[in-house]
C-alpha cells in the first residue's frame, strides 16, 4: 500500500523525530536523496547545468544542500533566490561548494541553457499559486522546454487536496520525503507531479489519510479460488445493465464481470438483450436467481426502472450502482453495501454542482457524496478516487488516458460487481477493480488505442500477471 499523509500529520511526525536526532539530520537525509535523484534524472552530473529556484523555507533548504552536493560532483549550479529569507546555512553550503547565488532578474539566458530546473520554491508550507517572480521563471523553463524536478511537491498546488486553483509548477519528476502527500495521488495536482520518487527519511507515521494499492495488495485481496471452491461459493453476480436502446452496455459489462473472480453471472434484462449477451458470452445464465451481489445501471437509458433498483438497494445483497442507475440513489437510506461508480458529470448531478467543480475538487466531492448518500463512491477519471462512508479513501493512479473510451465504465462496473459478489467490501472491490481495470487497459493498449472490449479481454492476463502466475 502506498500512503499519503496530510501536512499536519507530516509536521507532527517530523517534530517527533527531530526531537530525537541532531539538528539538520532530516534535511540532510532529504537533500542527499534529492541529489541522487537529480543525478539519475540527468544521467551525468559532471558539467550539467543545474538551476535551483529557492523560496523562503526549508523546501529551498533541501534544494540548496542538494545543489551543493551536485556542485561538488562537477555540476554548474546556480541558485535563483526568490526571497530574501532563503535558507542561510543551505545558501552558505552551496556557495562553499562553488555554486552561484543570484537574484531573479535577467535569467532568461541562464534558464535557456539549463539541463534541469529544481523547484525549491515551496513544499508543504506553501499556499496555492506562484508569486510573480517565481511564475516568471517557471514560465521561462516551460518556454524553453527545460524539465523541472520538484522538491517534495510542485510549487503552487494545494498539497492536502490535489486541487490546482492557481498557477503551479508542472514537474517532470517530483522527489518527496518521508511519505506521499495527497497532491501526489489526486488530479489535477497528481498530473503536475509527473512520476513521484519517495525518499525514506525515517518518519514514524500514523494511519494514512489516502491510500493507493500496489501489486502486493492485489495479491492479498484478490479472491483466488481454492480446492474446495465451486461456482456458487466463488460468488454469483446478477447484472441488470443494458437495454434495447444500449444493448452493447450489457455485453461489455458482462465481459468485465467474467474477467473477474466470480463463479457465475446471471443476466436480467429484455429478451433481445439477453440474447445478445448470450451470443457473445454463452457462459451467462439469463433470468433471475440467487446472487451474492448486483451490478446495476450501465446503459439502462430510457428503460431505467427506479422502483426496481430501489428494491435491490434495500435488499441484503451488495450492489454496484453505475451510470443511469445512480438516479435511483436517495440520501435517506442505509446504503453502506453499495458501491456507486459515477464519472465527474454523474457525481456533479448527485451533488447539484457543475462538472468542472467536481473535476477541480475530486477528493472533496467524492467524500461529500459518500457521506451524504452513505455509499462507497468510486469517482472515475484520470485518477480514480474511492471514498467510503466511514472516511477511508483510496486512489488509483495507474490508468492510461487511452482508457477514456466509450464502454470502459461498463467493464469496470461488471468487474467491480464480480469482486463484490466474491466477498470483497465495497472499498476493496472498488479499489481492486480500478487497479485491475487500469492494468488490463495498460496491457491492451501498449501506448495505443483500445476498445472497452479489448480491456475486458485483457483482464484475465493482467490478473494472472499480477497474481504472479
Ligand atoms: N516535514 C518534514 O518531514 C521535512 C521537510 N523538509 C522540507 O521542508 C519543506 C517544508 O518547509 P517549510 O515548512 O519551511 O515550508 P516551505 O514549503 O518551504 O514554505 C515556506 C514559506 O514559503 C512561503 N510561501 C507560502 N506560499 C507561497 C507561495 N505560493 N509562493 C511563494 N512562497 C510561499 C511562506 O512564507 P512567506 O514568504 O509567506 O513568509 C512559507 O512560510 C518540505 O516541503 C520539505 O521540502 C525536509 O527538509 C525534511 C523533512
Ligand atoms: N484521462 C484518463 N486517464 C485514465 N483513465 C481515464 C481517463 N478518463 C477516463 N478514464 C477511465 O475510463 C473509464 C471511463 O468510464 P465512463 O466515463 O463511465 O465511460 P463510459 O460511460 O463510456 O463507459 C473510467 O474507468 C475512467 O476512470
Ligand atoms: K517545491
Amino acid at each position: 500500500m502506498r500512503s499519503a499523509h496530510t501536512v499536519e500529520q507530516v509536521r507532527a511526525a517530523e517534530a517527533d523525530l527531530m526531537a530525537r536526532l541532531p539538528e539538520g539530520t532530516l534535511m540532510q537525509r532529504a537533500a542527499t536523496g534529492l541529489a541522487v535523484a537529480i543525478s539519475n534524472f540527468l544521467g551525468s552530473t559532471y558539467g550539467a547545468r543545474v538551476v535551483l529556484l529557492i523560496g523562503s523555507g526549508d523546501n529551498g533548504g533541501d534544494a540548496l544542500y542538494a545543489g551543493a552536493r551536485l556542485a561538488r560532483r562537477g555540476a554548474q549550479v546556480t541558485a535563483i533566490l526568490l526571497s530574501d529569507k532563503a535558507h542561510q546555512a543551505g545558501a552558505e553550503a552551496l556557495h562553499a561548494a562553488g555554486g552561484r547565488l543570484i537574484s531573479p532578474s535577467d535569467v532568461e539566458g541562464l534558464i535557456q541553457g539549463a539541463d534541469v530546473v529544481v523547484d525549491g520554491i515551496v513544499g508543504i508550507g506553501g499556499r496555492p499559486g506562484l508569486r510573480p517572480d517565481a511564475l516568471a521563471v517557471v514560465r521561462l523553463a516551460e518556454r524553453f522546454g527545460v524539465p523541472i524536478v520538484a522538491v517534495d511537491t510542485p510549487s503552487g498546488v494545494d498539497v492536502d487536496t490535489g486541487e490546482t486553483p492557481e498557477p503551479h509548477v508542472n514537474a517532470a519528476l517530483t522527489v518527496t520525503f518521508g511519505t506521499h502527500k495527497i497532491c501526489h495521488f489526486i488530479d489535477p495536482a497528481a498530473t503536475a507531479c509527473g512520476p513521484v520518487h519517495l525518499i525514506d527519511i525515517g518518519l514514524d507515521l500514523p494511519p494514512a489519510e489516502v491510500e493507493s494499492l500496489q501489486t502486493s495488495d492485489i495479491r492479498r485481496l484478490y479472491p483466488v479460488p481454492h480446492g474446495e471452491s465451486d461456482k456458487y461459493s466463488r460468488g454469483v453476480l446478477g447484472l441488470m445493465v443494458g437495454s434495447t436502446q444500449y444493448p452493447g452496455a450489457a455485453v461489455i459489462a458482462t465481459s468485465g464481470a467474467l474477467g473477474g473472480p466470480v463463479g457465475m453471472v446471471r443476466y436480467v434484462g429484455p429478451d433481445a438483450v439477453a440474447e445478445a449477451v448470450r451470443a457473445a458470452h454463452p457462459e451467462i445464465v439469463a433470468g433471475n436467481g440467487r446472487v451474492q451481489a448486483w451490478a446495476v445501471g450501465s446503459g439502462l437509458g430510457d428503460e431505467l426502472d427506479i422502483p426496481r433498483i430501489r428494491e435491490l438497494l434495500d435488499a441484503e445483497e451488495p450492489v454496484v450502482l453505475d451510470a443511469d442507475g445512480l438516479k435511483a440513489l436517495d440520501d435517506s437510506g442505509d446504503h453502506v453495501d453499495v458501491l456507486a461508480t459515477p464519472h465527474a458529470g454523474e457525481l456533479a448531478r448527485l451533488l447539484d454542482v457543475d462538472r468542472a467543480t467536481v473535476e477541480a475538487e475530486r477528493l472533496k466531492h467524492a467524500r461529500l457524496a459518500a457521506e451524504r448518500y452513505d455509499v462507497t463512491v468510486l469517482l472515475k477519471g484520470s485518477t480514480t478516487v474511492i471514498a467510503s462512508p466511514d472516511g477511508q479513501v483510496r486512489v488509483n493512479t495507474n490508468a492510461t488516458p487511452w482508457l477514456a473510451t466509450a464502454g470502459a465504465g461498463d467493464v469496470l462496473a461488471g468487474l467491480c460487481g464480480s469482486l463484490l459478489a466474491s466477498g470483497l467490501t465495497p472499498l476493496d472491490a472498488g479499489s481492486v477493480g480500478a487497479y485491475l481495470h487500469a492494468a488490463a487497459a495498460n496491457l491492451a493498449s501498449s501506448a495505443g488505442p483500445i476498445t472497452a472490449m479489448s480491456v475486458a479481454a485483457a483482464l484475465p492476463e493482467a490478473t494472472r500477471y499480477l497474481l504472479g502466475g
